[in-house]
């Protein structure tokens, strides 16, 4: 079971992260600010180099320009690029060009579910149709309906959303949306996912400008929830 964590911004939270047992590190980037906790492409590029091979490194963006996000790409890069802006300001056929671009480069679609809305209310199975052909992995999270991007919300879904979508596609999932060590045992149980992700849960309570804001012991109690749920399966 893959475990991600994101809000990585330094190469001390990543390596602590993956000293206790994260396989995916998330750093959220890009030379335009964009979301709050977004850190340069330089830092990324840091502490992707500072922790190169030993985990697989995720970049996200929330760009809609695929000029701005290639630029982003080519001081980064990353192994795994998540995008996580409007799925609908990026086609499928822009990713092709992203790949086409970058070989080794693979791609994590952020797919956005509405906490609160029926499945058959949401568009959510018609964007699995069609950008699966393009990614590599999804990452099925909360979307606010309220904003663009997707993700980092700290809010839960209904988890049969996620087992729909997983049961219907043969890209690998990853869950997410206000994952936490008491909840992930039984979003693991229930839709069998490929990875599970943490963003909100395993911060500390307050975020220092310029410091990591991963805290050690819930991270800790978050690989534990996860690794005793997929040991009880
Ligand atoms: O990491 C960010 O700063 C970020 C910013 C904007 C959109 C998404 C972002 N992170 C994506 C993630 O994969 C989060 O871990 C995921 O959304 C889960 O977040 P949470 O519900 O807070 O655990």
């Amino acid at each position: 079971m893959i475990i991600q964590i994101y809000g990585i911004r330094t190469v001390e939270d990543a390596r602590m992260v993956i000293e206790e047992g994260g396989h995916h590190i998330g750093v959220s980037y890009g030379k335009i600010m964009r979301t709050p906790g977004q850190i340069s492409c330089e830092q990324a590029k840091e502490i992707f180099e500072g922790v190169q091979p030993s985990a697989v490194r995720i970049g996200l963006t929330v760009a809609e320009d695929i000029e701005e996000i290639i630029e982003n790409l080519v001081v980064t890069l990353p192994d795994v690029l998540h995008l996580s802006g409007d799925i609908e300001a990026i086609k499928p056929d822009q990713i092709e060009i992203l790949k086409a671009t970058f070989p080794d480069l693979k791609i994590m679609q952020a797919l956005p579910v509405l906490a609160n809305t029926p499945l058959e209310e949401q568009k959510v199975m018609e964007y699995v149709r069609d950008y699966e052909g393009v990614s590599d992995f999804f990452l099925i999270d909360t979307k606010n309906p309220d904003a663009d991007d997707i993700g980092a919300t700290g809010l839960t879904h209904d988890i049969y959303i996620d087992k729909a979508i997983i049961e219907s596609t043969s890209v690998p999932c990853i869950i997410a949306g206000g994952l936490d060590a008491a909840n992930v045992a039984d979003a693991i149980q229930v839709t069998k996912p490929y990875g599970v992700d943490s963003f909100t849960s395993t911060n500390f309570g307050k975020s220092v400008p310029g410091k990591g804001i991963k805290d050690r012991e819930k991270v800790r109690a978050f690989v534990e929830a996860v690794q005793n749920a997929h040991s009880r399966q």
